[in-house]
């Protein structure tokens, strides 16, 4: 049996509505968080699974992208939010929703880019309340952060919206990628993209049915909720989410947030090497 695992939360409904029926016999589907998710793959205790895209950047030797299905925006989507306490040029301290990969990469991103800093970060457990935490800016991700805030805040950014006019591209949170290694029988392969993609374009059709069944369970509204799968969310990669994938991979890459940092050379060497290279 193959273990797939897809993110627990609202925004990806719609790619599962039908995917248990799809695996029937074959194989099993655990929802979790996404970073969760991103750690199970890179350990092999998952098969496929639906991962924060900047994992897969980070991991691409042991990846493949097996599905055109995707949780991305082409503008304010709503659930990725960034809350600050002082103007978000002064935030000098960010916590980090444990629950995130992309987003606590993507908000490093942007304020780096748009206001030059680069601020301590912190952990925001998942069973803590923003207001427990000491921050001066708090990176909040999935459902909980689709309701409105008790604080009161200086600033409030909807990352979607943030990434989508900073670069005038589309954004992708995450995306179904496979081990390499299960993707080594063809037919296994193209079952895994059929079934993805399947899932997909059947769970578009239901979106007022799933907004029924889940929006009071989450203190929405069915109105809201499907806005949100039709509005805010976006489950295609297509040439923009492409492109977009690109310009954050390049961008977060830039700042160090992808390749694990080059070993300092003259770190930890005995003290009697010479620091500076005879010329
Ligand atoms: C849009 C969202 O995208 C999510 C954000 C992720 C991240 O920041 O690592 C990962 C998966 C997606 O569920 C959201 O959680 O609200």
């Amino acid at each position: 049996m193959l273990r797939f695992g897809a993110v627990s939360y609202l925004n990806t409904k719609p790619l599962i509505e039908t995917l248990a029926g799809h695996l029937e016999g074959w194989g099993t589907l655990r929802l979790d968080l996404p970073s969760r998710l991103a750690g199970d793959l890179a350990s092999g205790e998952l098969d496929v699974a639906l991962i924060p895209s900047v994992e897969y950047f980070r991991n691409q030797a042991n990846y493949q992208i097996v599905s055109t299905a995707a949780i991305a925006c082409r503008g304010p989507v709503w659930s990725v939010r960034v809350l600050s306490r002082v103007p978000m040029a002064e935030v000098k301290t960010l916590a980090l929703d444990e629950g995130s990969r992309t987003s606590a990469a993507m908000s490093q991103v942007l304020l780096s880019e748009m206001h030059g800093i680069r601020p301590q970060l912190v952990p925001f457990p998942i069973g803590a309340e923003a207001d427990e935490i000491e921050a001066d800016a708090l990176l909040m991700i999935g459902d909980r952060a689709m309701h409105p805030p008790r604080e009161t805040y200086r600033e409030i950014w909807d990352l979607g919206d943030r990434w989508c006019r900073w670069t005038e591209l589309p954004f992708v949170f995450a995306m179904w990628v496979a081990r390499r290694e299960c993707l080594a029988n063809p037919d296994t392969a193209s079952r895994i993209e059929k079934v993805l993609n399947e899932s997909r374009d059947e769970g578009v059709q239901c979106f007022e049915t799933i907004a029924q069944r889940e929006a009071a369970a989450q203190g929405l509204t069915n109105e809201d909720l499907h806005r949100y799968f039709a509005e805010n969310l976006h489950f295609h990669l297509g040439t923009g989410e492409l492109a977009g994938l690109d310009s954050f991979r390049e961008k977060a890459n830039a700042i160090g947030l992808i390749a694990p940092p080059k070993p300092n050379i003259t770190e930890n060497q005995p003290s009697s090497l010479p620091t500076q290279r005879p010329s």
